[in-house]
This record gives C-alpha cells, structure tokens and sequence, in this order.
C-alpha cells in the first residue's frame, strides 16, 4: 500500500521536519486550549513543591500533538525525557533497565502504551505508585522477592485506544487528557507558524485551503505544507496561494473535506457492497485489503468526526451525510441508526 498523504502517520522522511516544526513550550502550542490551562497549573505546581509531576496520559487519533506534548512537559519541568513504545518493551527487563537509568524526576514517555505485555505492566504498578521495582530472584519454593527503590519519575503514556488499557494501568495516571481534532482556525495558526520557520511565503487564502483538507491534524498539515510549497516552486513563483493550493491539493487527490482515495474506498464499499451498512469492521477490512486496527485507528476517527461514519452496534454504517459527500442518492427505506454505547468504565 503506498504512503498516503493525509496518513497521520509520521514518514520515514520527517523526523527533521518534526523537529524544527514541535512547539518547545506550551505557550506555542496550538489549540487544546483547557489540556494546555491545565498542565500549565500542575506543572507549575510541581516545579515549586520541587516534586515530579503526577503521571499523565494522553489520548486521541495520531498526529495531534501527544509527543510534543510530553517534550513540553519535560523542557518546562527542566528533566530529561526518555522516549519508547509499548510494542519495544518486550520483557520486564526491558522495562527494568529503563526505570532504573532514570534521573530523579525525569519523564518516560510510552507511546502506544495500550500495547504493552501484560508481565511488563505489572512491573509498571509498583513502580507507578511506590516508585518501586519488584524483582523475583530465583524460582520455584525457594524463590525470594526484592524491592528496589526508584527515582521519583513521570509517566507520560500516550495512546489511539483509550479502552484498551487496563483499569489498574488507567488508574494509576493522576491525570488523563483527551485530545481532539483542531479546529480549522487552529489548523490555520499552524501552518502559519510552520509556513514562517520554513520560510514559505503564504497567502491567508492559500493557507485557509490546506486547512480545511488538514483533517484538523497538525502533521496532516504540515505534510500537505510542504507538498504545496514544492509545487509553488516547481510551477509557481514560490508563493503559496489558494489557487496553488487547490490545485497541488487536487494533484494529491485529497478533497475538499481532507479525504484521499482510500477514504473513498472505505465509504464506497460500505454503500455499494454492503447496501450502506451495517457491516464488521473484519469484513469491511477484507472488502478494501486494508488492516482492521488501521481502519480503526486512522480512518475511522476523522470520519466520524465528520460525522460520514458511525459505529452501531452491528457495524459500521455509511450515514446521508456520507452519501451526500460522494454524490450518491441515500435510500429512503434505511432503518435509523442506533450508534455504539460508550466503553464500560471509562473515566471521562
Ligand atoms: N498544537 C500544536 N501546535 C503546533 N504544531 C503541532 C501541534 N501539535 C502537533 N504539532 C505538530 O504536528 C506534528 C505531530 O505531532 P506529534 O508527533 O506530537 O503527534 P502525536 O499525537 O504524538 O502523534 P503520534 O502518536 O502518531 O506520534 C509535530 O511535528 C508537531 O510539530
């Protein structure tokens, strides 16, 4: 499957991008206003009682600023921050030699957190709430249990799926946010902002017309930035405006509404094969060869949010909206959609 260029991926090219575009402190970052108001309170708040701050985790769609965020936190705590993933910490030890090369307060991000093992979890509770690591020595009868001290630190999690996290994993975070697709308006200020450290000239239009396409992500926005500034330069005069934009935007087959070709797909195979759903996320997966969870996790959110998808009980179902967006009729006899509870025990 080639690269999309809405993915909400980060590609294998942008790490440098990345780096020169994060916000460093939080007065720079954009939207998330009441996330922003308060970390601002409890990091100052820590900083005067000279302690680590309380584990935070983060969630929502990828893209919309979870790593920045933990960067933040640690420049404006003053520690250093080291930086890993669920899926790379496949043993306890593993885990064990993270936590006790930390410096006291520092801040160990774990993305995709949701995908830790279980027995490396479980070396995570002790070591969340005691500042401790429990080590068995030995096995069998004659198997002894030691505890070792940890420096004090911050757990920043992050992760796309809130529900999959174990309650006893969720309740050991003194605070969880939830971050949400920017507003066109936002979107606007960051590619403002990343237009003048690129030193791209810009026109309000030009840069209104990528926002509306961004998905309301910031890296979404910042990919479609550059890929419009290299088609200003090639076949303009290296200004950004909105004809160059709507028709870089065009080349790259992202429409109006921000969706590409395989959001196309997705919604056109749960109309035209599946009579406009409800049809199985698996089922859907197989009709368009694409992977259950990426459907889930980058697909899904933003349509839904544009409110073309909804979830229901027995599937997914593509709704008038949807219809409407791709110049289809939306039949007359469709029963009314029922949408999915919310998650048993969630916290917010
Ligand atoms: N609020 C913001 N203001 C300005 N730029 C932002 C903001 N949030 C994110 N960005 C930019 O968007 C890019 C993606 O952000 P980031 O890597 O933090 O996303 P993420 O949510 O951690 O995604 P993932 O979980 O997929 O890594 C970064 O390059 C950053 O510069």
């Amino acid at each position: 499957m080639p690269e999309r260029i809405i993915s909400t991926k980060s590609g294998a090219d942008e790490p440098k991008l990345d780096i020169s575009l994060r916000p460093r402190r939080l007065e720079e970052f954009i939207g998330q206003g009441k996330i922003k108001d308060n970390l601002a309170v409890t990091i100052a708040a820590a900083c005067a009682r000279k302690e680590s701050l309380d584990h935070v985790l983060l969630y929502g769609p990828p893209g919309l600023g979870k790593t920045t965020l933990a960067y933040i936190i640690a420049h404006a705590m003053e520690v250093n921050i080291r930086i890993t993933s669920g899926p790379a910490i496949e043993r306890p030890g593993d885990l064990a030699a993270i936590l006790t090369a930390l410096q006291p307060h520092d801040v160990l991000f774990i993305d995709e957190i949701h995908r830790l093992g279980r027995t490396v979890e479980e070396i995570l509770y002790p070591a969340m709430e005691d500042f401790a690591l429990d080590i068995v020595i030995g096995k069998g009868p004659g198997a002894k249990s030691l505890r070792l001290k940890l420096p004090p630190f911050t757990l920043i999690g992050a992760t796309t799926r809130y529900a999959m996290l174990s309650s006893p994993l969720r309740d050991r975070f003194g605070a969880v946010y939830r971050l949400n697709f920017y507003t066109d308006g936002d979107i606007e200020a960051v590619l403002k902002r990343s237009a003048s450290i690129l030193g791209v000239e810009a026109s309000s239009d030009g840069l209104k017309e990528i926002a509306c396409r961004a998905r309301g992500t910031p890296r979404v926005a910042n990919r479609l930035l550059k890929r419009v500034r290299d088609y200003a330069q090639v076949r303009g005069r290296g200004i950004i405006d909105r004809d160059i934009a709507v028709t870089a935007l065009g080349r790259l087959e992202v429409d109006a509404a921000g969706l590409d070709n395989i959001d196309h797909q997705l919604l056109e195979a749960i109309i035209e094969k599946f009579s406009g759903g409800p049809v199985g996320l698996e089922t859907l997966a197989a009709a368009i060869s694409e992977d259950a969870d990426t459907i889930m996790d980058i697909y899904e959110p933003y349509l839904m949010q544009l409110g073309f998808l909804e979830r229901t009980p027995r599937g997914r179902v593509a709704t008038p909206r949807a219809y409407d967006h791709l110049n289809l009729k939306y039949p007359k006899s469709r029963p009314t959609l029922e949408p999915e509870p919310p998650p048993q025990g969630s916290l917010l």
